[in-house]
């Protein structure tokens, strides 16, 4: 079990990623945001600087979709802080791409072991509705459920927010 791993879970705008930037600025030490997101259209580029608004300065941001585990290494080293926002697109971004999601999520957790600084990693928690009727959707949220339990097992601390209100599934309250 890694104490410098949190997982914080939640819904679509529950308040979990602004629960994990105050995660990160309650430690000291540089902060990384590693984004996982690819900017499409006009709505997602409104989102994404009204995030990087809020951040403020304090944050270097680096934009990865796919090689999360590579990112992770350059920028987790001991005394940083890093953010990853988050690991449902990273894994709908290599389902895209094709990739072997069981291999990519294997070596995501093998890095998650390794490295050394400050992780704080947000995931949407796409398994409490009813059963997707196609089997792309279906797929996807079974991959999410697997990777969710086995970065829980390696993290110290795993946090659900809803509404805004964080609630601690695992380890130390904040
Ligand atoms: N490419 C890129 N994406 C970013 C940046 N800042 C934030 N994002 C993305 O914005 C997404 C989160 O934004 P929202 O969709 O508004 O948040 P949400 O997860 O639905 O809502 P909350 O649960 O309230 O956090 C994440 O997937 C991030 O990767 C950035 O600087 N660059």
């Amino acid at each position: 079990m890694s104490t410098d791993l949190t997982l914080v879970l939640g819904g679509a705008r529950s308040g979990k990623s602004r629960h994990a930037e105050s995660l990160i600025a309650a430690a000291p030490g540089p902060r990384v945001y590693i984004a996982t997101a690819q900017i499409w259209d006009e709505e997602m580029a409104d989102r994404v600087a009204r995030h990087q608004q809020d951040r403020g300065p304090g944050w270097t941001t680096v934009e990865e979709p796919l090689d999360l585990p590579g990112t992770l290494r350059r920028h987790a080293v001991p005394g940083t802080n890093v953010l990853v926002d988050c690991l449902t697109l990273w894994l709908s971004n290599l389902m895209m791409a094709d990739a072997d999601i069981p291999a990519r999520s294997a070596q995501l957790l093998e890095t998650l072991a390794a490295v050394e600084g400050r992780v704080v990693l947000v995931s949407n928690e796409v398994g409490l509705g009813i059963v997707p009727d196609n089997a792309l959707a279906r797929r996807f949220r079974d991959h999410a459920g697997r990777l969710h339990q086995d970065v829980a097992a390696l993290a110290g601390r795993v946090v659900f927010v809803a509404a805004g209100l964080p609630m601690v599934l695992k380890g130390e309250r904040p």
